[in-house]
């Protein structure tokens, strides 16, 4: 079986783990909806969560992937509490490929098989207390695929099924594990323009270098590119975000002195994670009664085949075959087969006396 649900006795919640169809030790982990843990073929952790996470109901954890719904932001982005209240709430599995605790009927078994994919389907509907903040009818709906070779899917969908229109932002706030954020590079994102966070909300043009950090950072980047890379080189790992749907990219250290500030969160952990998350912010997404709204973001990592040096951002956005070798390391490469060819061609000059030297 590539999906298991259980109860977890210590917090009550609903734990859900896919396991990579093909057996290696790659597996998604969420607790109560939200997916906590991500682990690739080595059963190496991917996702950060913080030492320091309360699970208790209606609070997200601290790490994983929360879900950012129907507000992205704070309370200069809209009335609603930060990050809006789906992540605080306990998501419903409709769909697995095992039956559920205590509901076999409502646990119709997917195409997990036939698709090489391990998936669960989860949904959140308003209560009556959301309804009082927010009043609109919805159904969102979050798709979790892990597939053969670790890649992590998820696919949201938000359909109105209320009389009248809504707005909507929305974000995937995903929280990636790094082994030191002062080597850390995203590239992807250069020349974009930016809401600063931390300047209220300047919007401002990124430079043309790779982001890397080294102190508080807090920028929502405006219609990015679908394809965003997370060079960790003390890891020697690259994470590749790639999205669809979400066509804004948030990026977030809170650094020494707001991690302080986090109950959940420890004093020193900023150094281990980087937020890089898809999200609908800048443009709120509309819905009439019974459209439907689809967001999707795919990650994968992937191991750099190289200390330094940077992957071309031009390759990253194109999606080239080539996208892991550094621009200079493909300019070394045709300036040492243009030296190699020299002095080929020298050494039969020498023997030749019909090629002329140079
Ligand atoms: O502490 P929260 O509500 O989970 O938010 C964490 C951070 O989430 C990021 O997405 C925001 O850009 C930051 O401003 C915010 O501080």
């Amino acid at each position: 079986m590539n999906v298991h649900v259980e109860k977890d006795p210590t917090t009550g919640f609903e734990k859900v783990i896919l396991k990579e169809p093909r057996g290696s030790s790659a597996q998604v982990l969420l607790y109560g909806g939200q997916v906590t843990s991500w682990k690739n073929e080595r059963g190496e952790e991917l996702l950060f969560l913080s030492s320091k996470a309360i699970y208790k109901s209606p609070k997200a954890v601290r790490g994983g992937i929360p879900v950012c719904f129907p507000q992205f932001g704070g309370g200069s982005q809209g009335s609603l509490e930060q990050h809006g209240f789906a992540r605080n709430r306990l998501w419903r599995i409709v769909e697995s490929s095992v039956p559920l605790p205590g509901n076999n009927d409502a646990a119709p078994v997917t195409s997990i098989n036939s698709s090489n994919k391990a998936i669960v389907e989860l949904l959140l509907t308003p209560t009556e207390d959301d309804q009082k903040i927010w009043p609109h009818n919805f159904e969102l709906r979050l798709r979790v695929a892990l597939s053969i070779g670790g890649d992590l899917t998820m696919t949201a969908k938000v359909k109105n099924i209320d009389s009248k229109p809504f707005n909507f932002t929305f974000a995937l706030h995903t929280y990636l594990s790094v082994a030191d954020i002062t080597e850390v590079r995203v590239e992807g994102l250069e020349t974009l323009d930016y809401y600063d966070n931390l300047d209220e909300l300047k919007r401002s043009t990124e430079q043309g270098d790779a982001l890397t950090f080294d102190t508080e950072f807090d920028r929502v980047y405006l219609s990015t590119p679908n394809k965003i890379a997370v060079i960790d080189h003390k890891k020697k790992r690259t994470f590749i975000l790639k999205k669809d749907g979400l066509p804004d990219a948030v990026v977030w250290n809170p650094w020494e002195r707001k991690a302080k500030l986090m109950a959940d969160f420890g004093d020193e952990e900023y150094k281990y994670m980087l937020c890089v998350e898809a999200a609908a912010v800048e443009k709120p997404i509309s819905l009439k009664p019974g459209e439907e709204w689809t967001g999707r973001q795919e990650l994968s990592a992937v191991s750099s085949s190289y200390f330094s040096g940077q992957l071309d951002p031009r390759k990253v956005v194109q999606g080239s075959s080539n996208e892991h070798l550094p621009q200079n390391q493909t300019s070394i490469i045709s300036r040492f087969s243009l030296r190699l060819f020299a002095v080929i061609t020298l050494m039969c000059s020498s023997r030749n006396p019909n090629i002329k030297k140079f």
